[in-house]
């Protein structure tokens, strides 16, 4: 497993106040939760360069690896919108076309698929196409953007699987960033929950989900998770 990624210091700001101040290791796949307006989608911009700029960006990080466009994957909450529309799927990817239909199949996708415009293929395909397309580099980092939500249960659970597997088959980090802690619980290792932009509580998912030390992070639980199995 690639060594983790050690973010010392992430701090973004307006000119007027602090929005977000966090400090967290990406170690094998880790889950940033919190609820809307905690900084999930700022924390991610940063990691992703991808800053609006009106904000303010100090960014400590110890990466085995450069973090660019080449090591990263992106994948965001809504496959609809993620794609070029008018580009066939096949010519979204960077890659042989060797390379594409491996991809296709590692995802479960037909190949023929290759050959279609995005609005030719389901939300859940799709997802799956955007999952293929991201791993067209060789990255050795995927973040993810809340990325079940625009998906009906059962593509939703499809994606967390497919997840799941290709942690298992190949070697990259996750940060998987969800308001939804039932989402993770068998894909991450560890959580980072946040409030209002800081770290209010981390560790590793089992004891977390079995021992929540705040009643905010209890309310994450109980809001989306029947976590039975854990509590005893
Ligand atoms: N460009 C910006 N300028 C000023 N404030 C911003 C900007 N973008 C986001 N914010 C503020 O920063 C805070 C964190 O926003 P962020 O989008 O990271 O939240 P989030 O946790 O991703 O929420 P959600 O789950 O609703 O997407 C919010 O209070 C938001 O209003």
């Amino acid at each position: 497993m690639t060594q983790k990624v050690d973010i010392k210091r992430l701090q973004i700001s307006t000119d007027k106040k602090n929005l977000v101040d966090l400090c967290f290791d990406i170690d094998e796949a880790t889950a940033l939760i919190g609820q809307s307006g905690s900084g999930k989608s700022l924390t991610l911009k940063s990691i992703l360069n991808l800053l609006p700029s009106n904000l303010k960006l100090d960014f400590e990080v110890d990466s085995p690896f450069e973090l660019n466009s080449n090591t990263i994957g992106f994948i965001p909450q809504n496959p609809f919108t993620s794609l070029s529309p008018m580009t066939k799927i096949k010519n979204q990817f960077f890659c042989s076309d060797e390379k594409k239909e491996h991809l296709m199949q590692f995802v479960g996708l037909d190949k023929k698929l290759l050959e279609r415009f995005p609005n030719q293929l389901s939300g859940g395909q799709l997802q799956r196409a955007v999952i293929a397309i991201a791993f067209s580099n060789d990255i050795k980092l995927l973040l993810l953007d809340e990325p079940t939500t625009a998906l009906d249960e059962k593509s939703k659970q499809t994606i967390l699987n497919l997840l799941h597997d290709l942690q298992k088959k190949l070697n990259f980090l996750t940060l998987f960033v969800t308001h939804d802690i039932n989402s993770i619980k068998n894909i991450c290792k560890n959580i980072v929950i946040i409030k209002d932009g800081k770290v209010i509580e981390k560790g590793d998912t089992k004891s977390i989900l079995s021992n929540p030390k705040t009643s905010y992070t209890k309310e994450l639980i109980n809001s989306t998770f029947e976590n039975k199995e854990f509590r005893k």
